[in-house]
Parts: structure tokens; C-alpha cells; sequence
């Protein structure tokens, strides 16, 4: 397809943006061989009582996404992840701070407070996909610090509205950072699509596949 909406429409512009006010892309944010050991912690960090799984949303459905939380942990997966350790790897806490500081600045308010609690990490083969929604586990303010790996995917960021439009789409790669918090923090968003085959097999993931981690604040309002 060419024209707007076309594939070259990503390839454009893979300098670090604010997409949306308090949202910043920073594409190649992680050396391939910080993905690289990402990768195989992750591959650790997400095996036994916290192995990656279908989890079933409220509404009884199960999500084609697989997924696990890391450190502290909150009622909805509690049931599904007993026994689960209770410690954020601190690698992930580093990063998420970074990230953070990344978006925003090293001495934004919103670095100096973050401390990290948690990670969300979410595995997508190449049929999964996750519906827009907005990330109403933690109260805020805190940003969500996103990180990919492996399989590019199409990200959606929404409104804070609803889940329609008026939405854009950009191109998660592995090794990018999106920080959304400030204005952006409720937006709704979900993925649509991921582009299999799209990984560098030296990550180490022989089956393909999108890794996405996101370092989050589960505490709760304190400003
Ligand atoms: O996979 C992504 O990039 C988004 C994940 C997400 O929205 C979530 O885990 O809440
Ligand atoms: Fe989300």
C-alpha cells in the first residue's frame, strides 16, 4: 500500500518525539545488546509460579496476549499468580527511572518521584493483539515506561475519551522506550497488529514473537 496509511508512513521519522502531549517515543533507546540480555532475563524473570499466561479479563474473556507481573502485584492477577515472587528486578527499576528521565527530563518531577514498584511483561506471538484500553490498575500519577522487544509492532494511542477516534498509530521496534504519563496518562491505547518476522534473531527468540515490559507505580496519588 502506498499513500497515507502506507508502510512508508513509519519509516519516516524514527527520531525521539512527543506524539501526544506527555507522550515521548524514543526509538533505539537500547543497544541491541541491552535487548539482548533483556531478552534472556526476561526469559528468567517470567518462568515458574510467574510464567507468562493467557489471563482472563473481567469480562470473562481470555486475552491472546500472555502475560505476568513482577513485584508488587495487584488483586486481579493475585488469584491467577499465588506463590508469585514479590521483588521488581531492580534492572527494571533502573530502567524504568531512566526512562522516565528519558522522557522527561532528569530533573522533571516526575523522575525525581518514580520509584517503581512493578513491571508488567506481555508476550504477543504473531496473532495477538490488545484492545485499546486505558491503564487503570495504578491511580497515577506516575508514567507507564514501555520498552519492546523482539517483533515490531503497531502501537495505538488513543484519546481519553473512549476507545475510538480520533487515534494515531506508530511503530513500536525492539529496543524502543515510550513513556506516557502527564496528559497522556489516561489515553486509551492498545495494539493492533504485530509484524512477525520483524525481530533480529540474534535477540534469542527462536519462535519470534513482541516482548513488551512496562515499569509501573503502583502507589498510590501521594501529590
Ligand atoms: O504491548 C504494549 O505495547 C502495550 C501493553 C499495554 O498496554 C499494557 O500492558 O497495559
Ligand atoms: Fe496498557
Amino acid at each position: 500500500m502506498r499513500g497515507p496509511g502506507g508502510p512508508e508512513l513509519f519509516q519516516l521519522d524514527r527520531e525521539a518525539r512527543e506524539i501526544a502531549p506527555g507522550a515521548v517515543h524514543v526509538p533505539d533507546w537500547l543497544s541491541l545488546s541491552e535487548q539482548q540480555e533483556l531478552v534472556a532475563a526476561a526469559r528468567l524473570w517470567c518462568s515458574g509460579s510467574a510464567r507468562l499466561r493467557h489471563q482472563r479479563m473481567p469480562g470473562g474473556g481470555v486475552m491472546s496476549v500472555k502475560s505476568t507481573v513482577l513485584g508488587q502485584s495487584w488483586p486481579r492477577y493475585k488469584v491467577q499468580q499465588a506463590g508469585r515472587p514479590e521483588a521488581l528486578p531492580e534492572r527494571l527499576g533502573t530502567l524504568g527511572v531512566a526512562g522516565v528521565s528519558r522522557a522527561y527530563g532528569q530533573d522533571s518531577p516526575e523522575a525525581v518521584a518514580f520509584e517503581p514498584t512493578t513491571a508488567v511483561v506481555n508476550f504477543y506471538d504473531a496473532d495477538a493483539r490488545m484492545g485499546m484500553h486505558q491503564d487503570l490498575d495504578e491511580s497515577g500519577p506516575d508514567p507507564i515506561v514501555s520498552i519492546s522487544l523482539g517483533d515490531t509492532c503497531i502501537f495505538r494511542l488513543g484519546n481519553l475519551e473512549h476507545r475510538g477516534r480520533p487515534y494515531q498509530d506508530i511503530e513500536l521496534k525492539s529496543g524502543d522506550l515510550l513513556v506516557f504519563g502527564r496528559s497522556s496518562r489516561w489515553a486509551f491505547h492498545g495494539v493492533p497488529a504485530v509484524k512477525a518476522g520483524t525481530g533480529d534473531a540474534s535477540l534469542g527468540m527462536r519462535n519470534g514473537g513482541r516482548i513488551n515490559i512496562t515499569v509501573r507505580s503502583t502507589r498510590h496519588d501521594r501529590r
